[in-house]
């Protein structure tokens, strides 16, 4: 049973409350644009508050993942660990005043061309009995996330397993796992983390790597291998970056192909940008792969009871499995636009021109370039936003009541 409610907003809708919806959320603020944030979770960076592991920190520098207008706390180590962001995240939204609508789930959004508004549809668990509401607005922010619902592929036989299977989102520490042979599904960032920190916890990982990879050291030479990365690009193409940071690697880390890690044919930043595919920043996984505690094994045949198949034919006993397979974006699955958003639920146009689409629809947060890449998005939807709502919030209020009663009636 659901009761229903219909609401306007004047201003736009943000979906989701993580870095990006917070941060479009200050932006508007300070331009003194009203707004509401719809989030599923019961909280704020429900990614980092719900999605990760104890030991996790950011991997690149702080001056990289602060948010528009409230930098990090200068005490703030050089990489902060979860715990710090997502003290900043509350001090961000407490300091902006931003208070989302928690446990509300957008189901549809839907342009409506008669009246020029956008039509949200969210479901909010907070009582009860769960209440529909349709918000009307004239902008739209998404806000959802490149990492918003977990990558579990399918394997023959896993249902067979009979051991401990987890995604990477539910892995909080390897204390549970001491002792056991764990087959870690995945060697991007979260696959090799996972695997370092069950080694830490006297497991043994045993780590999937099907195909190619970049493992880069996270510092040269003292500095971080992002930031040189980032001040390089300043003066030198994008290949020639991705040639030194292959320099620096070999010479820091050496030939990684020794140990089953075979490198792409494009640089790591090219691969990062047309791909999408991070390069692992190596936090001392890479010295347990030569060392022998973490196992690299090929990609996987099949699953049966206790053991895996792997694809060169050797079958291997496990206890557990951890799929450190990835995310993806849930856009298709609620926003019915195919404009702005590709049918992976990333913006069709790559940086920096993914953020704007048509009739008030925004996108922040899908660069493929983290939380710095939310930041630019938020600032330049915010500008976009206040500069309409201005002129339109002129006009009388009388004319907006009107389309506000005409378009309720409607519904
Ligand atoms: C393990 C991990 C570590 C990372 N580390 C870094 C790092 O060090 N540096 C960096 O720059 N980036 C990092 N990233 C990238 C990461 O994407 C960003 O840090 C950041 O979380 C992106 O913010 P976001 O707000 O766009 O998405 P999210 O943080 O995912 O927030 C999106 C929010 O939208 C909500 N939502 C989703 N669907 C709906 C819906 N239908 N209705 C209502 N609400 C909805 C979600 O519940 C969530 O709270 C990391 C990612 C992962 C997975
Ligand atoms: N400290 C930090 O800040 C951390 C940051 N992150 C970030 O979070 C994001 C997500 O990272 P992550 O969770 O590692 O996801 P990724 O998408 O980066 O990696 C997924 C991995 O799973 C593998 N995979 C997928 N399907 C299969 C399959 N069927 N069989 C075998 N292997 C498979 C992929 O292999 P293939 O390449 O062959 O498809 C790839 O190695 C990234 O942007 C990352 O940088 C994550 C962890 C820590
Ligand atoms: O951590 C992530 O997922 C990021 O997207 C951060 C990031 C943006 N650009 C990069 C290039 C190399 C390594 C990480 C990142």
């Amino acid at each position: 049973m659901f009761t229903r409610r219909c609401i306007w907003v004047n201003g736009p809708v943000i979906v989701g409350a993580g870095p990006s919806g917070l941060a479009v959320g200050a932006c508007l603020k300070n331009r003194g644009v009203p707004f509401v944030v719809l989030e599923r979770a019961d909280c704020i960076a429900s990614l980092w508050q719900k999605r990760t592991y104890d030991r996790l920190k950011l991997h690149l520098p702080k001056q990289f993942c602060q948010l528009p207008y409230f930098p990090f706390p200068d005490d703030f180590p050089e990489y902060p660990t979860k715990y710090q962001f997502i003290n900043y995240l509350e001090s961000y939204a407490k300091h902006f005043d931003i208070n989302p609508n928690f446990n509300e789930t957008v189901q549809s959004a839907k342009y409506d061309e008669t009246f020029g508004l956008w039509r949200v549809k969210t479901i909010s668990a907070s009582s009860l009995i769960p209440v529909e509401i349709e918000y009307i607005c004239r902008w739209l922010a998404v806000a959802t996330g490149e990492n918003a619902e977990k990558v579990v592929p399918e394997f023959e036989g896993l249902t067979d397993f009979g051991g401990r299977v987890a995604h990477a989102c539910d892995y909080k520490s390897g204390k549970s796992y001491c002792g056991e042979r764990v087959l870690v599904v995945g060697c991007g960032n979260s696959g090799m983390e996972v695997s370092l920190d069950l080694c830490n916890h006297n497991a043994k990982p045993l780590m999937v790597v099907r195909s190619l990879v970049h493992v880069l050291p996270r510092e040269v030479f003292g500095k971080s291998t992002f930031e040189f990365a980032v001040s390089m690009m300043k003066w030198l193409p994008l290949w020639l970056v991705d040639k030194m940071l292959l320099i620096f690697a070999y010479l820091i880390l050496g030939n990684t192909e020794k140990y089953g890690l075979k490198r792409p044919c494009l640089g790591p930043l090219e691969l990062k940008n047309t791909a999408g595919k991070t390069p692992v920043l190596d936090i001392g996984a890479l010295r347990k792969i030569k060392s022998g505690k973490i196992k690299i094994v090929p990609g996987i045949k099949k699953f049966s009871r206790g053991k895996v198949e792997l694809l060169n034919g050797q079958t291997l006993e496990i206890d557990s499995v951890i799929l450190a397979t990835g995310y993806r974006s849930n856009v298709p699955s609620w926003l019915k636009e195919n404009e702005l958003f590709s049918n992976d639920g990333v913006p069709k146009n790559p940086f920096p021109n993914g953020w704007k689409g048509s009739g008030g629809l925004y996108a922040v947060g899908f660069t493929r370039r983290g939380l710095s890449g939310a930041s630019l998005d938020a600032i330049s939807v915010a500008h976009d936003i206040a500069n309409v709502w201005k002129d339109e919030t002129k006009q009388t209020k009388k004319s907006f009541a009107a389309r506000h009663r005409r378009c309720i009636s409607h519904f």
